[in-house]
């Protein structure tokens, strides 16, 4: 299955703005109530801004124009109650947004790490963690902006710019028309040029993921840039991402820049228009000083909210962009899930029936395999560097699902195990085992709810129950030994015995070693085999390893190697065809 997500073609910009909201309610859900309160506060700012100017026109005509200051007193006081009203209304209307910003924030984060962590290890091999790390902080701020200021401004803005049309064309038609022709004209333009903006937008998205990505590739890989010393290379790469992002915001600022001067154009031209339009008025008796004043100041009303949108609007661009980025995300299904099945095949502890297996778009590693694992024996997988063993396990252990073919465990189709049931079941010490930052002990416990409360007395007597508290001699502090982040401070050897510990006192079924004594001292090796020796006569051992003397306690050698599993038989024609086997790759 293909899980790789779209860091390059910008095609998808090129829906219409009421698909693109549409899409953007689900997000809203369970805030209508405070959406409701907003819009609302909203409505009463948009009336008391536009009611002012009739109450100015009013008092210009009515009271200044008759000297009457009594009448101009009073006025101007409802004026000023009509200011606070506007005043309050708009602050509630920003705090709620605020919160509901917040909250879409908090869950949008949720949900996009919620829905990773359900995404298979495929998912994983595919992206770069960078790109998806810049999608989860990123991204959804975009979208918190938007709804924290933009979504708001847009409507209230939207709402004052209808109402003060309205009242220029009803107050007198020729004049509103007039005032509203330069709007016209640069909202054509404004259609014509959105996609333009949003495509920029979303490269300018894609190149800071692509940007985090080079970060998290170079940290991660610091000691074998400084070893090689290919600083300049990671670099130049680095030089080359930044590049990449400072060009797409810059096109991106371009693009949603143009539209402030043009918006702001519109707006003295429209001023100009009413001017002279209205002097000429003014002069037939058409209209009162009080009415131009009044008009003069709907057409700020107007254009001051348009030229404020069309801010709003790249910032709603930015917004959608995000929002295009999570959804890619949100919409991938893991095809890992659980499928019910009750038919049991045989009583092997684990097998393969004519199980084949490719990576995403690559050949198959492994093609028609039937072998089956029975309760209580060894098995060792051995075979050439690339010849497919790791992936044999990783398939035992249901960290990929096979391209053709059944798993089976204890019978059943793997697939229909849950997560939990297979890791009580199978233990699997990967080549590289990851350690998280806390001490011994925890890394010890890690994943085993049975033990996750134990003190660390108790945590020491099951382990020497289970034969494993030798292997803590190991660490200077015992249980308590610190691990830092990602374990960096651990010799490999180290990590393995942490990792040996973790999976063999879960007393699991099948225990799968994948090269899990590469870096073991020959003493502490030898401690290892002992444990594997005192193991429940039940587990199931499968083990991988390069050295032969590994896998002489064996029942049973796999050759593993060009799609192919092929019992060894003895040692000496395991040998035989892992020699053989070298030669030919
Ligand atoms: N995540 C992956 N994506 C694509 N191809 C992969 C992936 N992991 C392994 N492969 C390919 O699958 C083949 C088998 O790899 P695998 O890791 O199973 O071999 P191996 O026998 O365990 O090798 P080694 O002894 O080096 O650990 C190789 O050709 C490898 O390039």
């Amino acid at each position: 299955m293909h899980y790789r997500l779209n860091t390059q073609d910008t095609n998808q910009s090129k829906e219409p703005l009421r698909v693109g909201l549409t899409r953007l309610l689900p997000v809203m859900a369970g805030e209508g109530r405070n959406v409701a309160l907003a819009v609302f506060a909203i409505i009463i700012s948009s009336a008391t801004t536009l009611t002012a100017p009739l109450i100015i026109a009013y008092i210009v005509d009515r009271f200044i124009a008759t000297n009457d200051y009594q009448g101009v007193f009073v006025w101007s006081g409802l004026l000023l109650g009509v200011f606070l009203i506007g005043l309050v209304s708009s602050y509630v209307q920003s705090r709620t947004m605020g919160g509901v910003g917040r909250r879409i924030l908090f869950n949008l984060r949720n949900a996009i790490f919620t829905k990773l962590q359900a995404l298979p290890v495929a998912f994983f091999n595919q992206n770069k963690s960078g790109d998806l790390i810049s999608r989860i902080n990123n991204d959804t701020d975009k979208i918190n902006q938007f709804f924290a200021q933009a979504l708001m401004q847009f409507l209230s803005n939207a709402a004052l710019m209808l109402g003060a049309g309205v009242l220029l064309v009803s107050l007198n038609v020729r004049l509103g028309l007039a005032a509203l022709v330069p709007a016209i004209i640069v909202l054509i333009a404004t259609r014509m040029l959105s996609g333009w903006v949003k495509r920029a937008s979303f490269k300018s998205l894609q190149t800071l993921g692509g940007l985090s990505g080079e970060v998290q590739e170079s940290l991660a890989n610091f000691k074998v840039i400084v070893a090689f010393n290919r600083l300049d290379y990671f670099r130049n790469k680095f030089a080359g991402a930044n590049q990449a992002n400072y060009s797409a915001s810059v096109k991106a600022g371009v693009a949603s820049n143009i539209f402030l001067p043009l918006y702001g154009l519109a707006a003295n031209l429209g001023t100009l228009i009413v001017l002279a339009y209205g002097i000429i008025l003014i002069g037939n008796g058409e209209l009162t000083t009080g009415l131009l004043i009044g008009y003069i100041l709907y057409v700020t009303n107007f254009y001051t909210p348009m030229r404020q949108l069309a801010s709003i609007w790249a910032s709603l661009q930015l917004a959608l962009a995000g929002l295009d980025r999570i959804s890619e995300v949100l919409a991938l299904n893991s095809d890992m899930t659980i499928v019910p099945s009750d038919e049991v095949v045989g009583d092997a502890v684990m097998a393969f029936d004519d199980v084949s297996f490719s990576y995403s778009g690559g050949q198959d590693v492994l093609s028609d395999i039937c072998f089956s694992l029975e309760r209580g024996k060894t098995y060792a997988l051995i075979g050439p560097t690339g010849g497919g063993k790791t992936t044999t396990a990783s398939l035992m252990a249901r960290l990929y699902d096979p391209s053709a073919g059944t798993v089976r465990l204890n019978g059943r189709d793997i697939r229909a195990f849950t997560a939990e049931e297979r890791a009580e079941t199978i233990g699997f010490i990967l080549q590289e085992p990851f350690l998280f930052s806390g001490t011994v002990g925890d890394n010890i416990v890690y994943g085993n709810p049975a033990y996750a409360d134990l003190a660390g007395g108790q945590l020491v007597d099951r382990l020497d129950e289970a034969g494993l508290s030798g292997l803590l001699k190991r660490f200077d502090q015992g249980l308590e030994t610190p691990v830092s982040a990602s374990g960096d401070a651990m010799s490999l050897g180290q990590k393995q015995l942490i990792a040996f510990m973790r999976a063999a006192l879960r007393n699991p079924q099948l225990l799968i070693l994948d090269e899990a004594t590469a870096n073991i001292d020959t003493v502490t090796e030898k401690l290892l085999e002992e444990i594997l020796a005192a193991l429940p006569a039940q587990t199931t051992t499968v083990i991988i390893a390069h050295r032969l003397n590994t896998i002489n306690n064996a029942d049973e050698i796999f050759f593993v190697n060009g799609g192919t599993v092929t019992p060894a038989g003895s040692m000496e024609s395991a040998v035989d065809m892992l020699l053989n086997g070298q030669m030919q790759s």
